[in-house]
């Protein structure tokens, strides 16, 4: 077992940073069916440049390296004690390297333990088999997409579409909603895993099991199978898109299972996977530890596209000439209130200068304490990055936006007491906020979630860093920025496009409403 721990060094680096083909495929064939002069296609080729990025750099694909969750089955008799140590020491090093960002967070300090190891991280799930090798299965499922998870309990009445029962209708009920409820959040287009029965617990962990099935499988329950095909098909007409953007793809693939369960419950319990789907998983030699086989095909031979650069110049350029509407405005910091007026939805903002990296821990401490730096006309980045230090200081690893939404109980108050002109984030954000904008003269930018790499270019200097006690992803990062572009998706007169699709969605869910499954 000598090798062990390198094996599974080299599965968490090849998870983190190389998207497997199948998904990568999923992925291509969105790209393929989305109108390239749209803001969903815009925002695929960034997808599909960063994931070649993320390969070429050896870097995450996107920041948010999430939870680390293996599967492992062992012959009878191998020492799964030692195994858990060198999965632990394997995690240790790939964090050290900036393969992983530190995610391990105590629940009650918010002390970041800096290393990816704590109480419940990494999960392991070991499992005996009879066969003499071994295998370990990696998902690396981040935060905004394990947000968006949902779990219905049967019989319900369910936004837009009406009763559910306790039979497959109702699972699909169900699983439309768990859809229509992410909206872009969980950076669509998404990958679902679907639990049927179970407890609360044990029918999570099979909507999770379901995202270790390949992309291409078909479920060999018949009944599950249809619902399968029902559910990509069909969710695919609710209109949400990449990122929430609208569009024609919104969901990449639907997996279900099936356990038993209590005679008083009925569970239905969806697991929600970014497009960033990062799993894998080796077949190891028992005797050495060395590695045998890859389980899911790798990335490397499945090229995003035909040339490594330029996909998004060019597909933004063929925008630009659909869309004469759409202008693309150069934005110095810090920034007027006057530039923000001129600004509406379906502007692309380029940002020069300064920003500031800001997340929950920042916005809460914010509502009642002075900031470090002077943010008047100022940009804030949702953005929890992965950086690494040397003897020239620091460097951003990885950097792309997080879920903005969660800090709608703060954001307005804190544009209006800093006089913040932009917010980048990605999911879009409440009314509370919109009307901030306009009261204040602020805007509302949408960078392309777990485009990281893509981001990570464009943040060219660290020009400083307040509260690193919080941890690297929730400190203040200071950040010099050339050429940072984003979509204004809410503007200061009072527009939303994520009110918009959400309102247009949640009217297209409800033609989901009759019975299909008898
Ligand atoms: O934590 C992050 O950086 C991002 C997170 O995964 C999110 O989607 O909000
Ligand atoms: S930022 Fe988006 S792509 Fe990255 S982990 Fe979160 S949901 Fe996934």
């Amino acid at each position: 077992m000598q090798h062990f721990e390198e094996s599974v060094y080299q599965l968490i680096v090849e998870t983190s940073t190389n998207l497997p083909a199948d998904v990568r495929r999923a992925v291509k064939a969105a790209r393929e069916a989305e109108d390239q002069a749209t803001r969903a296609g815009i925002a695929l080729s960034t997808i599909a440049q960063n994931i070649e990025m993320a390969e070429c750099n050896v870097s995450p694909i996107c920041q948010d390296t999430g939870m680390p969750t293996f599967i492992v089955h062992t012959p009878v008799g191998a020492n799964q004690i030692v195994m858990k140590q060198q999965i632990k020491s394997a995690i240790q090093r790939a964090t050290k390297n900036g393969k992983l960002r530190p995610n391990s967070v105590d629940s009650l300090t918010g002390a970041n333990s800096g290393d990816n190891i704590g109480p419940g991280v990494p999960v392991i799930h070991f499992e005996q088999w009879e066969k003499d090798i071994i295998d370990i299965r990696l998902i690396l499922k981040g935060g905004g997409c394990e947000n968006k998870n949902i779990q219905y309990s049967l019989p319900a009445e369910i936004e837009g579409l009406g009763k559910a029962g306790r039979d497959l209708d109702g699972i699909r009920k169900c699983i439309m909603h768990a859809v229509y409820q992410a909206q872009g959040q969980g950076c669509s287009a998404g990958f679902i895993g679907v639990g049927i029965g179970g407890d609360r617990t044990t029918g999570y962990e099979l909507a999770k099991h379901q995202l270790f099935r390949k992309v291409n499988d078909v479920n060999p329950n018949e009944d599950l199978a249809k619902l399968e095909a029902y559910i990509v098909e069909n969710a695919n007409k609710l209109g949400i898109g990449t990122m929430g953007f609208g569009g024609q793809v919104t969901l990449l693939g639907c997996k279900v299972g099936a356990m038993d369960r209590l005679p008083a419950s009925f569970f239905v319990s969806v697991a929600y996977n970014c497009w960033a789907y990062r799993r894998q998983g080796v077949l190891i030699q028992a005797d050495t530890g060395e590695i045998q086989e890859w389980i899911y095909e790798q990335g490397t031979d499945e090229a995003m596209q035909d040339s490594s650069t330029g996909a998004v110049e060019a597909a933004a350029g063929e925008a630009e000439q659909a869309n004469s509407e759409r202008r693309e405005v150069i934005l110095t910091t810090p920034i007027t209130e006057e530039q923000i007026r001129s600004l509406r939805v379906g502007d692309v903002v380029v940002i020069n200068g300064e920003m500031h990296t800001g997340r929950d821990a920042l916005h809460k401490y914010l509502m009642d304490h002075d900031a470090p730096v002077d943010l008047n006309g100022a940009v804030i980045y949702h953005c929890g990055p992965v950086m690494l230090k040397d003897e020239e200081g620091w460097h951003v690893k990885a950097a792309g936006p997080t879920t903005s939404i969660r800090e709608e109980p703060y954001q307005s108050d804190i544009i209006k007491k800093f006089g913040i002109r932009a917010v980048i984030g990605k999911g879009g954000m409440g009314p509370k906020t919109l009307a901030g904008l306009k009261e204040h003269g602020a805007v509302y930018l949408n960078a392309i979630g777990g485009a990281a790499q893509y981001y990570a270019a464009c943040l060219n200097k660290v020009n400083g860093v307040d509260f690193m006690e919080f941890g690297i992803p929730e400190a203040m990062w200071h950040l010099q920025v050339e050429g940072f572009a984003a979509i204004v998706t809410m503007d200061s007169h009072g527009n939303s496009l994520h009110a918009d699709v959400e309102q247009d969605s949640l009217t297209k869910l409800s033609q989901f409403k009759d019975p299909v499954f008898k």
